[in-house]
Parts: C-alpha cells; structure tokens; sequence
C-alpha cells in the first residue's frame, strides 16, 4: 500500500494544480490565436472618392472615382464608379458666353453630390483639367480662355467638394496620364512585363505615348517617372490640331484652296472623297476655317455645297497632305519634323480610336482587310447609310468615313505602324469598367496614390495568416494532448508493474 501512494504522489499528471495549469496554457493559447485573429481582421471597408472633369474639345466628362480607404497605395485599386456627359459642347465653345461654361457642369454636378454620400463631400477632391479646345482657345484669345476657366472654377467652388484647381493640362501631361491610366489598370506597374503604348484621339489633339527601344533625341518628348520602385522612361508627343475634328477642318480647307481658285462662280461645289456618294449639304467656309490650325491655307468665303464622292484612296491622298514629311532634324520623325522612336510592343488606342473603328467594325482584322473593308463603307451611297443606321446622330454618321481613313493614315504614315504590327495595336474604351483616358493618372497623380517606391506588404496575405494560427494552435493541442497520454500510459505500466 504504501509504494503505491508513492507512485501516485510521483505521477504529476494526477496532481491537480498541473492539470489546472495544463488548462491555463491552453485557454491562453486559444485567447491569444482569437485575439491576435480579431485584432488584424480588415475593418469593414471604408470607400473616398475623387471627381475629375474632362473638359474636352467636343464635350464635357465628369468621372467619379472611389477606392478603399486603407488600400489606395496598391495597384488597380481605384475604379470608376459614374460618369457624367455635360450637355453641350465642349468649355472652349462658350468663349463668347463665359458663364455659360459653368452653369453647363451644374447637372451632372448635382449628380456627383447624390453619388458620393454626404459624410465624404467635404473630403472628395474635384480637379477640372481642359485640353486642345482650350489649347487652341488660349491661343486664339487669352482673355476669353481666362474668362471661362474662372467661371468653370467659381461653379466648382460652389459645391461642396474640395475644390482642387482649374487648368489647361499640357499635351505631354495628356500623353502621360493617359498611359499611367492604361498601365495602372491593366496591373502592369509592379510587374516585370512589358507596359501598354498608349493612343488617344480627341476632336483637336492626339497623343502617342510608350517606352521606346531607343534613345529619347528631343528632350520635350521624353518623361521620367519613378512609380512602385520601377523607373520608368517614356517618350511621349501630342499634336496639336490633329484631333479628327481638326484635321477635317484642315483638310477641307486645302481642298477649297485648291479647287475654289479655279472655279470663281458661286455657291462652289466643293467635291469630297471622304463622304459618301449622294452626301451634300450647305456649308459656310466660317464653319471650316474658324480654327488657328488653319495656318497658311488661304481663306474662302460664302457658302459651298458640299458633295460627297466616296472614294477611299482618293481620300487617303487627301489626308496625307496633312503632314508634312518633308524634314526631320532628327534620325527618325513621325511628321511635321517630330522626334519619335520607332513604336514597340503593345498600344491601347483609346477615345475616337476606339469610337470610330468600333463603329465601323475594324478592330479585329489585319491592317489590308481593314483597309478593304473602309473602302467598300467609304463607296456605300449616304442614302443606305442613312437607312442602316437610322438612330445614329448624321454628323457623327457622315465623318466616320473620313475619321476612319485619318485613323489609318496617322497610324501608319504618321506613327509608321505596319501591318506586321498592325496586331499589337488593341481599341480599348474601358479597362476592367474603368474608361482609358488621362483623367484617373491625373488624379493618382496628383492625390500620391502612385508611391515612387513599392509600398511594404504583409508576409502573407490575411486568409493564409489566419489559416497558419489556427493550424499552429491546433498542433499545439495536439502535441500537449500525445504527452498527457503518453504520461498517462507510463503511469499505468509503472503502476501495474508495481502490482
Ligand atoms: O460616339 C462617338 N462617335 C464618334 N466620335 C465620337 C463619339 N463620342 C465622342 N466622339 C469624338 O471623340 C472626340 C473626343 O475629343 P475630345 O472632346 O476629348 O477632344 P480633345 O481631347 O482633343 O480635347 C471628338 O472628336 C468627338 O466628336
Ligand atoms: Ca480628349
């Protein structure tokens, strides 16, 4: 009797203090997996917004962005939540009728305020950046371009956003931007792959922006930009006056400068390749020459009818003398003696790229059945067009003819894309809901959403943190359970072969 109550007192396990203790072990391993698990669960998420107005040449955008509050620094993390076309025209239209400019923005305005909710107003930032309209505008009258920019801003200030400034942008911001956007959300900045070119057309400019092969020759065409711990070395250029608006405007005068001179007898028929057979209408040569980019082409009066022919090549040879190839201070040129590296890897054209060949169906083929396929819409009679697209605004259906044959051209004269790499050229309007355009890498830009260095991120994400505590505690219990079992049979076979 007496050597078993020894046994019994050496045993620890049937001591009850070590059980208690066993027990606050594991209680405070359990307590210290949920409190540590609670402790870094992401808060529920908390959304800020950011508004940019997109004042272009032809109209007016408003984009709402929002983004999760603790996460604004990764990448692809801003998307667009709304949109909002201004009614009208573009700002630069209201140079004799200022306040105008700022009442058009008041309803899409209004809409932003029950977008974003109330508690965040106060903290949303809203930039207005104009382009090539007011470029041009500015050029033209400086005063009547300070007159609507002060009156777009007093309407801005008016809401209760934070109000972050009003400003022509420059064609290289515009180029830039455009391609941080495209890159942003394509989830190209903190990988090791290639970047995404970047092509917009609007009505009065057109930018072409990507990272060159070769060496930047001209120091206006080239952007350093330091962005998630990669440098960046962009060439980038827009021209000014070749938006398609522009350009048609341009060529439409050289023709009447070459054909009014020898037809003197009025109204003149002014013949158009670029339109569709069966197309005229009155025109006033004000309506064509109303622009600064009309330099140098001698100036008609009156009005003309204007007639279409419909003929493709013809109409090509019209475009092309838009550009002038006729020097280049450089080794290698687009046009009008403008540095430009030969184009490489992918491109996203985006705005009236992508309008126009979408329109017409010329995404997808290579760069000769595009060509056929122009060719036969550009000779289809304006009558069948008409009826095939019956809800389609005519001034917009009669261009695309033209729009498209310009698209062609200063892709593959202008920027010398071939038709072997045709292909790398994609028409993008939105990237994963978000529109492709300069407005959302203006606003990362100019809110630091775009850290120059790689933000710190976790050893592991959250799901496989909690997975490896519960796993880890588990083991733990485990193991504590084997030893007390493994002690629990010692005892027994000590006790029995003491018996
Ligand atoms: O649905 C469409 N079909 C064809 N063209 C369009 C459509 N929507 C917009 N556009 C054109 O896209 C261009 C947009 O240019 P924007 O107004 O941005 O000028 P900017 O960038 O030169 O300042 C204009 O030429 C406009 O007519
Ligand atoms: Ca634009």
């Amino acid at each position: 009797m007496d050597e078993q109550r020894e046994v019994k007192v050496q045993n620890p396990w049937h001591r009850p203090v070590v059980i208690f203790l066993a027990g606050v072990i594991t209680g405070g391993i359990i307590i210290m997996v949920a409190i540590s698990v609670i402790q870094y669960k992401p808060l529920p998420q908390k959304y800020k917004y950011g508004i940019v107005l997109d004042a272009g040449s032809s109209h007016t955008s408003v984009f709402i962005y929002e983004w999760p509050a603790e996460k604004e620094n990764n990448t692809g993390m801003v998307r667009q939540k709304h949109t909002c076309n201004v009614e009208g025209k573009g700002i630069s239209s209201y140079s004799n009728n200022p306040v105008g400019a700022g009442r058009s923005l008041q309803k899409c305005m209004e809409e932003a305020k029950k977008t974003i909710p109330a508690h965040r107003h106060h903290e949303t930032p809203v930039y207005l950046g104009a382009t090539a309209g007011m470029r041009l505008l500015k050029m033209e009258n400086e005063d009547a371009s300070e007159k609507v920019l002060e009156s777009v801003a007093h309407s801005l200030k008016s809401y209760p956003f934070s109000y972050q400034g009003a400003r022509i942008i420059t064609g290289q911001e515009e180029g830039a931007f455009g391609w941080i956007t495209v890159n942003y959300l394509s989830k190209n900045l903190r990988k090791p792959t290639g970047t995404l070119g970047a092509l917009d057309l609007g009505g009065a400019s057109t930018q072409i922006t990507f990272v060159p092969q070769q060496e930047i020759e001209s120091q206006d065409n080239s952007i350093d930009f330091r962005l998630y711990g990669n440098n960046y070395h962009l060439y980038t250029h827009s021209f000014l006056c070749y938006g398609k608006d522009q350009v048609l405007k341009i060529s439409m005068g050289k023709k009447m400068e070459s054909t009014f001179k020898a037809d003197e007898t009025h109204p003149i028929e002014l013949k158009d390749p670029c339109f569709h057979p069966g197309y005229n209408l009155t025109k006033t040569a004000g309506s064509v020459f109303d622009t600064p980019c009309m330099e140098g082409v001698k100036m008609a009066n009156g009005s003309f009818f204007h007639v279409g022919t419909g003929n493709w090549s013809q109409c090509q040879q019209s475009i092309r003398k838009v550009f002038n190839t006729s020097y280049c201070p450089y080794s290698r040129c687009s046009f009008n003696g403008i540095f430009q590296p030969s184009v490489d890897g992918n491109f996203g054209a985006f705005s009236a790229f992508f309008f126009v060949m979408d329109f017409l169906n010329l995404t997808s083929d290579s760069l000769d059945i595009t060509k056929q396929n122009l060719s036969t819409y550009c000779s289809t009679p304006w009558k069948k067009i008409v009826q095939n697209h019956p809800k389609t605004k005519e001034k917009y259906l009669s261009e695309y003819c033209f729009s498209a044959t310009y698209i062609l051209t200063l892709l593959e004269d202008g920027y010398k894309f071939t038709s072997k790499n045709w292909k790398d050229i994609k028409f993008i309007k939105k990237i994963e809901d978000s529109d492709a355009g300069w407005t959302l890498g203006y606003m990362l830009n100019l809110t630091n959403m775009i850290p120059a260095e790689a933000p710190d991120t976790p050893l592991m994400p959250y799901g496989g943190y909690v997975a490896f505590m519960l796993l880890f505690s588990l083991l733990i219990l485990v193991l504590l359970l084997m030893v007390y079992l493994y002690f629990r049979r010692s005892s027994r076979t000590a006790q029995k072969d003491i018996i």
